[in-house]
């Protein structure tokens, strides 16, 4: 592969951003393409596709590549080097690259394959808690298959077609594919292009949406007519499958304490033409309190550490720290107290986040079910999904009946 100076540079700039001013990838690469317009989508697949994988194997390269903080931008240079050499690609012959010799990489590389907090790249003390947590056998392999690159995964918005006929749309459009089996809205594209730009999506024909993710709404058993709460709705991924779900029918109240994420979910709501769908902004408790004991199904889809995603989001791993699990925790319990309330007898609340952490997923729910609040609810199912297991996001979610 010819390696073009500066789509390289950009490479080392949009790292800069996200290591030593704390952006989000998908944001530093947002804000770099709007820069540089003049990119085809090749040239913005390369930087992209670079970006990720240093990122994910940032601790691996930093020790073969002996780069120490403060990072500059020629440590990014550095970084970039060492993905090169690993990849069995042949480094070009600038300036920023002289000293780095492949034999002396790979006999680093190759002690350092074997220390799995090395090999998957992951700060010390999330290796030890995802140990603790899942044990050694699940953590190992949950770790590596974290590691691999997403599919891109869209739902049929079944409000407006089916899977089947969607496929054949986007075949027109040029974009292949697949049914995804045991997820039934779900279609897998055969190959990574930009589907936002189709027809098809601006007729609201598709979300993209994990298989894992997919799981959720379903999870809730809603049927038309029924009062739905999703009571952190967000921009709303799973609240338009619930709409769906629901066929238009009945009441959808989306709450979230972010005015522009609701925003959004209401721009998508209507491009998904769900129509049952009320977004309601929480700026005190009256907003929750009037709601009390009135739904037939509540949803938490809880704030988390994300750990479930971190293919999508690797530089999870080097924002998140363990003060913030601790926090995150608590928020949880305290999500599990107010909105619970919300469930009317018999109906059914249900608790979901994408991370993998027992101490977010069924600790949570065994600690609210001992609470005061929680003693009128009894545990239905609960489900944890793997990306090792099951090839798509880590996921766990708890439904619950209200009983008393
Ligand atoms: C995991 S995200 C939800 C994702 C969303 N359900 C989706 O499918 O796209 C968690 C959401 O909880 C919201 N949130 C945080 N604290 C909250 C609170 N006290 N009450 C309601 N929502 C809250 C966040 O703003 C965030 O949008």
């Amino acid at each position: 592969m010819r390696f073009h100076r500066n789509l390289v540079e950009g490479v080392a700039e949009v790292l800069e951003r996200i290591f030593n001013s704390g952006i989000y990838a998908d944001k530093a690469l947002e804000q770099q393409f709007r820069k540089n317009r003049q990119w085809g989508s090749r040239d913005r697949g390369f930087v992209a596709e670079t970006v990720y994988e240093i990122v994910r194997w940032k601790r691996l390269y930093a020790e073969v590549g002996e780069i120490t903080p403060p990072f500059k931008k020629k440590d990014y240079y550095r970084y970039f080097a060492v993905w090169v050499l690993l990849n069995d690609q042949v480094l070009p012959n600038w300036p920023e690259f002289k000293g780095l010799k492949k034999e002396a990489v790979l006999s680093r590389y190759k002690p350092l394959k074997k220390v799995r907090k090395y090999r998957e790249s992951v700060p010390d003390w999330l290796d030890s808690l995802g140990e603790a947590g899942l044990g050694s056998e699940l953590w190992t392999r949950e770790l590596a298959a974290l590691n691999e690159q997403a599919p891109v995964i869209l739902r049929a918005n079944r409000l407006l077609i089916s899977p089947e006929t969607l496929q054949e749309k986007l075949k027109e459009e040029g974009i292949g594919t697949d049914l995804v089996p045991g997820y039934p809205d779900a279609l897998q594209l055969q190959q990574r292009g930009n589907v936002f730009r189709t027809d098809s999506f601006k007729e609201g024909f598709f979300e993209v949406q994990d298989a894992a993710s997919q799981t959720v709404a379903p999870f809730l058993e809603v049927v038309p007519g029924m009062r739905v709460i999703d009571a952190c709705a967000g921009a709303g991924g799973k609240t338009l499958h619930l709409a769906a779900l629901m066929k238009n029918k009945g009441q959808l109240i989306a709450l979230d304490i972010y005015p522009q994420k609701l925003q959004e979910l209401k721009k998508r709501a209507k491009r998904a033409k769900a129509f049952n769908i009320e977004t309601r902004l929480i700026t005190d408790a009256k907003v929750v309190k009037r709601l009390k004991g009135s739904a037939d199904r509540v949803l938490i889809d809880a704030p988390c550490t994300g750990l479930g995603v971190l293919r999508r989001n690797p530089d999870a791993k080097w924002k998140l720290e363990s003060s913030f699990l601790e926090r995150v925790c608590e928020t949880q319990q305290e999500l599990l107290a107010n909105y619970s309330a919300l469930v009317k007898k018999g109906g059914l609340l249900v608790y979901a986040t994408c991370s993998i952490l027992p101490s977010e997923n069924t600790r949570q729910v065994e600690a609210f079910l001992k609470s005061p609040q929680g003693k009128c609810f009894r545990l239905v199912e609960e489900r944890s999904l793997y990306a090792s297991v099951d090839g798509f996001d880590g996921f766990y979610t708890a439904r619950l009946e209200r009983v008393d």
